[in-house]
């Protein structure tokens, strides 16, 4: 008997890779999840559960997993790649042997590499070389997503196939999937409001208010989006769901592991304790590393990662830093409306 369901591969067996494997699903398809690990493999085929990353939630039984990757992508037309971004490159030149042209390859990983302050889907460009490469961010907290909280999100690609096959592969009665052709602005955005869940996690373990938190949450948004922009995203993207919708509840949630590395640190934990008590990726961390190199080489103004950075890594006192943060420089709300250059020439006259 032949079996005409979609034939989608997910990769990664954490959390949001579990989430996103049960949606599609919920919604018709036969899915293939990859993991490592074989006892986990193990227990989504008996039990349909993900003990370690999802504990809570039932996982749709036309899920099934394994730890061989030919066996996983063998046929798949849609592959869903959800590895950390320190690992991500390493398990897509795993994945390279079984993967073929046709297929509509999409990153969910809101981190950066390194090296070349890389993005996941230019991952999956340079090491497969094939024109169906798509990125999925968005407001998703994966344990909502699994309890089927109405939820919203995007799929970014200048590829209109990628779009439209992610659409119907994953939008269903309480999924909704939004559409983009400016990928570089909706991945940046993913990684980029981590750094700014990590501050909001701080400022609300030191007994802040919700004005700080809105402040917290604005300048966060100048300040990526001033970011994005220099590196080429268009600035309206950060007023979609991948953008403001996403900083919104990543700096809102416990939910959030950032955000919870954040609230560590506020109550006077160390970094290392913070990370190890998490025991899951919180990508903000390194993220914030990258960002300020990359800031400071390129000259773009970012006073909060800056900020950041050296509560992080120079353990510079959290208080300490909010207090400098608020004598910087006051300057234009909206960027794009009036210019920070205008507003310190119209000050420069007044001294
Ligand atoms: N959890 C969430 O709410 C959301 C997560 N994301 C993004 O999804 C990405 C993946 O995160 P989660 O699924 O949440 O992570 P997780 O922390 O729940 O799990 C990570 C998974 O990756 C696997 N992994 C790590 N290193 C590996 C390697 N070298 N080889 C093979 N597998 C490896 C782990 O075994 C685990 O299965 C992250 O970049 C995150 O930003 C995006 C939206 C929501
Ligand atoms: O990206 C997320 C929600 O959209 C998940 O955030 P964390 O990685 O901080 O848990």
């Amino acid at each position: 008997m032949s079996d005409d369901r979609l034939k989608v591969a997910v990769l990664g067996g954490g959390s949001f890779g579990t989430a996103l494997a049960s949606i599609a699903a919920d919604n018709g398809a036969r899915v293939h999840q990859w993991m490592r690990d074989a006892s986990l493999a193990n227990e989504i085929n008996r039990d349909h559960r993900n003990s370690h990353y999802l504990p809570d939630y039932a996982i749709n039984p036309a899920v099934t997993a394994a730890t061989d990757m030919r066996e996983v992508l063998t046929g798949a037309e849609l592959v869903l790649v959800a590895i950390p971004s320190q690992a991500f490159r390493s398990v897509v030149r795993q994945a390279r042997p079984w993967l073929t042209a046709g297929q509509i390859l999409v990153s969910t990983t809101k981190g950066i590499q390194a090296e070349g302050f890389k993005l996941m889907s230019e991952i999956l460009e340079e090491e497969t070389g094939f024109p169906h490469i798509g990125v999925i961010s968005g407001p998703n907290l994966a344990s909502e997503v699994a309890d089927k909280q109405l939820t919203a999100t995007v799929i970014a690609s200048d590829d209109p196939l990628t779009r439209t096959r992610v659409q119907s592969a994953l939008g269903c009665d309480y999924f909704r999937v939004y559409a983009s052709n400016d990928r570089f602005g909706v991945e940046l955005g993913g990684a980029l409001k981590n750094i700014y869940a990590i501050a909001a996690g701080m400022a609300a373990a030191l007994g802040m208010g919700e004005n700080t938190r809105s402040m917290l949450m604005t300048r966060a948004l100048a300040e990526m989006s001033r970011f994005a922009v220099h590196l080429g995203a268009n600035p309206m993207t950060f007023l979609g769901l991948s953008g403001v919708g996403d900083l919104i509840v990543t700096c809102s949630s416990k939910l959030s592991r950032n955000y919870r590395v954040g609230y560590a640190l506020g109550e006077g934990r160390t970094l290392e304790e913070a990370v190890e008590a998490l025991g899951q990726v919180a990508e903000g961390v390194n993220t914030v590393h990258l960002v300020h190199d990359k800031s400071s080489e390129e000259g773009v103004y970012m006073p909060l990662a800056e900020g950041l950075y050296q509560v992080l890594f120079n353990q510079v006192p959290a208080r300490d830093m909010a207090k400098l943060l608020m004598q910087g420089e006051q300057s234009s709300d909206v960027e794009f409306t009036l210019s920070r250059e205008d507003v310190k020439a119209a000050r420069r006259l007044e001294d």
